[in-house]
């Protein structure tokens, strides 16, 4: 599903960001990055995004061949993933239920189906009460919710995300971190970059470890 080999990113700068990665995510799997500050997770979250693209090597997405998709199709890539933020990156000038509608809408969905889909989407992450609310008006823990809604909305094959815990104290991360198992439990390959090596120890997953653009490790966590 998600396949590196032998990736190299240079950015403009000159900086190597990631060097010589090989590693193959397979459908279904839950997978967490992690590394210091500055290892090279974001980027790697980014190439698989197509926001960036390898220096050299190849990424693959479910067949897809990243280094050479034509503009055209990014969209089309875009939709097979969905993704999570640390800062999640709401709108705090709309209700939560504009909020996960949002990619909905930009697909140009009609609004009955658009309503179906997020209110099944606000159910599965406990905030289908809240849908009127703005995000400014629920706690930290709620608005990551509204985050991971708003990425499994149209229900993507595929869920990244980046620091999704990284505010939040070790009782809500740990929550966050469940939901994500429930999402990768009906057939989600989800893959997410964090710090907490505390919580990904307690969750007995596989854990590739980047240091200096390299990796390091790969396997369970030890
Ligand atoms: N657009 C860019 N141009 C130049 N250098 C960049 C760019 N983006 C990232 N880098 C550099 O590449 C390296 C890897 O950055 P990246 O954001 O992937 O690391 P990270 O592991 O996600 O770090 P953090 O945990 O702090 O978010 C860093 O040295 C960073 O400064």
């Amino acid at each position: 599903m998600i396949q590196f080999t032998n990736v190299f990113k240079r950015y403009e700068s000159g900086h190597e960001a990631l060097q010589n990665v090989t590693f193959t995510l397979h459908e279904g799997e839950m997978a967490f990055l992690t590394g210091h500050s500055g290892a090279g997770k974001s980027t790697l979250l980014k190439l698989i995004m197509r926001m960036e693209v390898a220096t050299r090597g190849h990424v693959t997405i479910d067949s897809l061949n990243l280094n050479n998709l034509a503009r055209r199709h990014i969209p089309y890539l875009r939709r097979k993933i969905g993704v999570v933020f640390q800062d999640h990156q709401l709108l705090f000038d709309r209700s939560v239920y504009d909020n996960v509608a949002l990619p909905l809408v930009i697909e140009g969905m009609n609004p009955q189906d658009i309503g179906k889909r997020v209110r099944a989407a606000l159910d599965k992450v406990g905030l289908l009460s809240k849908e009127k609310l703005n995000p400014i008006m629920l706690s930290g823990g709620e608005q990551q919710r509204v985050g991971i809604a708003r990425a499994v909305v149209n229900k993507p094959p595929i869920l990244l995300a980046d620091e999704p815990t990284g505010n939040l104290d070790p009782q809500l991360s740990a929550e966050i971190m469940q939901l994500f198992r429930q999402f990768n439990a009906v057939g989600v390959t989800v893959l997410i970059a964090s710090h907490d090596l505390d919580l990904i120890s307690r969750m007995g997953l596989r854990m590739m470890e980047l240091s200096q653009g390299s990796l390091k490790q790969d396997g369970a966590y030890a």
